[in-house]
């Protein structure tokens, strides 16, 4: 069956996608019980007995993991925290937003959706063909942008903004923060990189979106606002631009994080800090809902895997590739031989590093000190997830990526993460005199 275009960028419609299909899909011929069937079902992903918690980590018995939708677990920490509320809103819009950005992904070859995002240059400066030709479009950090990492971002930021709960956000393939008009007064500002690994997605391999949740301090949004006599400066799209600090806050200060994964499953995995796990749950394609699949995320103490780009390695500083040489060689602290894992889509990598253990890094070089990643929407959401899961991180320099303060939307900056134990073997060369 085909979905009309415009479906793509709607909410999917679970428990209509489910009524219209499931026959299809369980094979059931439509006689009364099936209906029986497919109504108890629908009941029970859906709304089920609330989830039993234990320190917050949902505990069921084994095989009823998946009947636990997002949905049914959000509603049940509300029902034990009503302050997890707005939470709970933005959460299932993020949810939203990534089932539609997994289907845009998946028929990305079926719908043209591949390669860049052009601007159609020169028409009228006498090219000969009078024909102009297509230029890429470039987001501020003078990086092509791709057409999915544009759709990708429109999804999201309206699924944010619907929700009435942001009063700012920032994005990757945003120029400047966004200040949303109707909203001055909520709790929560977000940053987002709604395409991770873009380089990646016109061969169909892993990609993945990234975000994260901040507490907002409103007065400084209302204060800008007023002092544009209750307006603001606005971009191409009419949109309110933001320069207040609201977003520049260190990733210790994060209130959510998580990612989703595009690969052979769509993964959603996301922790709201505190004393909140990290929590996986998988796109079901059936149901068109995310179920419960990894309800306690721990990375292993130490890992046997290390992920970084070695072909920059000629650039590295020394200790980096000391280090890398040792653990490679089996000269590390376990004596054991890492093998090397790279995916070139943090999502992807750091999602292997949270399961099986071991390290990533974006280490930065003499070429680019601060290396590829975006501290803001990247360094400082991941780290603060794995560090969730009782896994480390750190910069190049040995520091916390999670005290690093933003000075800017679109900083860079070096970042490691990954197993406890393997981060402190990495720190111990990065700073011998620390750890010796
Ligand atoms: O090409 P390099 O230097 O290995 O860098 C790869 C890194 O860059 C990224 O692709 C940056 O992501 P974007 O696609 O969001 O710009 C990361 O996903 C990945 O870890």
């Amino acid at each position: 069956f085909r979905l009309p275009f415009k479906d793509l960028l709607m909410p999917p419609p679970s428990s209509r996608f489910l009524k219209t299909n499931l026959n299809g899909f369980l094979g059931l011929g439509n006689n009364n019980n099936n209906k029986q069937e497919e109504a108890r079902l629908v009941q029970e992903v859906n709304l089920g007995d609330p989830v039993v918690m234990i320190n917050n980590v949902p505990t069921v018995a084994q095989g009823q993991l998946s009947t636990i939708t997002l949905q049914r677990y959000l509603s049940s920490l509300v029902s034990s925290d009503e302050s997890l509320r707005e939470m709970e809103g933005l959460m299932l819009s993020i949810a939203m937003a990534c089932k539609t950005i997994s289907t845009l992904v998946n028929r990305a070859g079926i719908n043209q959706l591949t390669g860049l995002e052009t601007d159609v240059m020169g028409t009228r400066s006498g090219s000969q063909s009078g024909k102009g030709k297509n230029k890429a479009k470039k987001n501020i950090q003078g990086e092509d942008q791709k057409k999915l990492d544009v759709l990708s971002n429109g999804v999201l930021k309206n699924a944010l903004k619907f929700t009435g709960k942001l009063g700012l956000l920032a994005s990757e393939e945003e120029d400047e923060a966004l200040l949303i008009e109707s909203a001055l007064d909520s709790r929560y500002v977000a940053v987002f990189d709604p395409l991770d690994g873009s380089s990646n997605i016109d061969a169909s391999i892993c990609t993945g979106t990234i975000f994260g949740v901040l507490e907002d301090d409103t007065v400084e949004l209302k204060n800008e606002y007023k002092r544009n006599n209750d307006d603001c400066v606005r971009n191409a799209d009419a949109e309110c631009v933001s320069s207040t600090e609201a977003l520049l806050q260190p990733g210790s200060q994060l209130a959510a994080s998580g990612y989703c994964m595009y690969s052979s499953s769509t993964i959603l995995v996301f922790t709201l800090g505190g004393s909140h796990p990290v929590i996986g749950f998988t796109l079901d394609p059936q149901l068109g809902e995310f179920v419960l699949t990894h309800p306690n995320m721990r990375v292993p103490k130490r890992g046997t895997y290390y992920s970084v780009n070695e072909g920059n390695s000629w650039l590295w500083d020394a200790s980096i590739r000391h280090y890398i040489d040792k653990i490679k060689r089996g000269e590390g602290e376990t004596k054991k031989r890492y093998s090397s894992r790279y995916v070139g889509s943090m999502v992807g990598d750091v999602h292997r590093t949270l399961l099986y253990g071991g390290i990533f890094g974006n280490p930065g070089d003499v070429k680019h000190r601060n290396g590829k990643l975006r501290l803001v929407y990247e360094c400082s959401p991941m780290s603060f997830l794995v560090e969730q899961a009782g896994g480390g991180s750190c910069t190049s320099d040995g520091g916390s990526v999670l005290e690093v303060v933003p000075e800017s939307v679109h900083q860079r900056s070096t970042c490691w993460l990954g197993s406890i134990e393997d981060v402190q073997e990495l720190k111990s060369y990065l700073t011998p005199e620390e750890t010796n």
